[in-house]
């Protein structure tokens, strides 16, 4: 007797996030109003707005840093909060303490202890991680330099390798190339895509339209979420027009849409 095989429909991959009726405050300040949407997992996410719209507000929800006013959010189907260990989440660079008597190396380990446990003993692995991260970002030789010696531009990148030193599977990033010179805002680019293939979910904000055109799933802001999908249904002229004012910026040329990210398909 023949048997047919039975076609199991695939599985939809779980989402990296999902929020409903999500609200966002500081004190009593409501930065991000009631807002819904669903984040696809092992993409590259950009969160795109005027300045003040809410995206580090929303990414720091999203790395379980500052728990929602109301509403509902989930990261990998849970709160946030839960994931804080096992989220790399990289501030701006201007939100660091300044005076801090660190070297560049001591910064990057510090990251590694988040995965490592903080009263354990960094081994063999957390320290090969340590100078790979720093080795991508190309920060090695400043590994002796206190973190006040640097420029903007080379903390913002050391801050980066921290982010990468963890080895998390989601990797947060706020404003990550801003101020950056074009070759470094290249290379930052460069590992912020080059995560998926290494099984790891970026979700970072942006003022470049470009840069958001880039990416599998944008998040466009203006107080709340106003658009969250493929770069093709957010970043259109009645879209733009709505946050930044009529005319003011142009729908960026979506040419990369010719090439089908491999993302899960947006569901939000
Ligand atoms: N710690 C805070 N206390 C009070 N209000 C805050 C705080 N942080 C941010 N806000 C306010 O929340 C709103 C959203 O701020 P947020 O920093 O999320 O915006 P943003 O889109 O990241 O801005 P930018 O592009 O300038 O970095 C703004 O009105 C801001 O003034």
């Amino acid at each position: 007797m023949s048997r047919s095989a039975a076609v199991v429909p695939e599985a939809a991959p779980a989402p990296l996030a999902v929020a409903e009726h999500l609200e966002l405050r500081h004190g009593d300040h409501l930065a991000v109003e009631a807002s819904s949407f669903t984040l696809p997992a092992g993409c590259v996410v950009a969160v795109i707005g005027p300045n003040g719209s809410g995206k580090s507000t929303l990414l720091q929800a999203l790395a379980g840093v500052l728990d929602p006013a109301a509403g509902r959010l989930e990261v990998r189907g849970e709160s946030p909060s839960r994931h804080g260990r096992l989220i790399s989440f990289v501030m701006q660079s201007l939100q660091f303490p300044q005076g801090v008597p660190l070297t560049v190396h001591d910064v990057v380990t510090m990251g590694r202890y988040t995965t490592a446990g903080w009263f354990r003993r960094l081994g063999a692995t957390d320290r090969a991680a340590v100078a790979a991260a720093m080795e991508r970002v190309r920060v090695t030789d400043l590994a002796d330099r206190h973190l006040d010696q640097l420029s903007g531009g080379q903390r913002q990148r050391v801050y980066v390798a921290q982010g990468l030193a963890q080895e998390h599977d989601v990797l947060m990033l706020d404003e990550p190339v801003t101020g950056l010179d074009i070759v470094s805002a290249r290379t930052i680019d460069e590992i912020i895509h080059e995560q998926p293939e290494r099984g790891v979910s970026v979700v970072y904000t942006t003022h470049d339209l470009d840069e958001a055109a880039a990416a599998d799933h944008v998040v466009l802001m203006d107080g709340r979420v106003v658009a969250s999908g493929p770069p093709a249904q957010v970043l259109t002229a009645a879209n733009l027009d709505a946050v930044y004012g009529r005319g003011a910026l142009h729908a960026p040329l979506l040419v990369h849409l010719d090439d089908p990210a491999d993302c899960p398909p947006d569901r939000g």
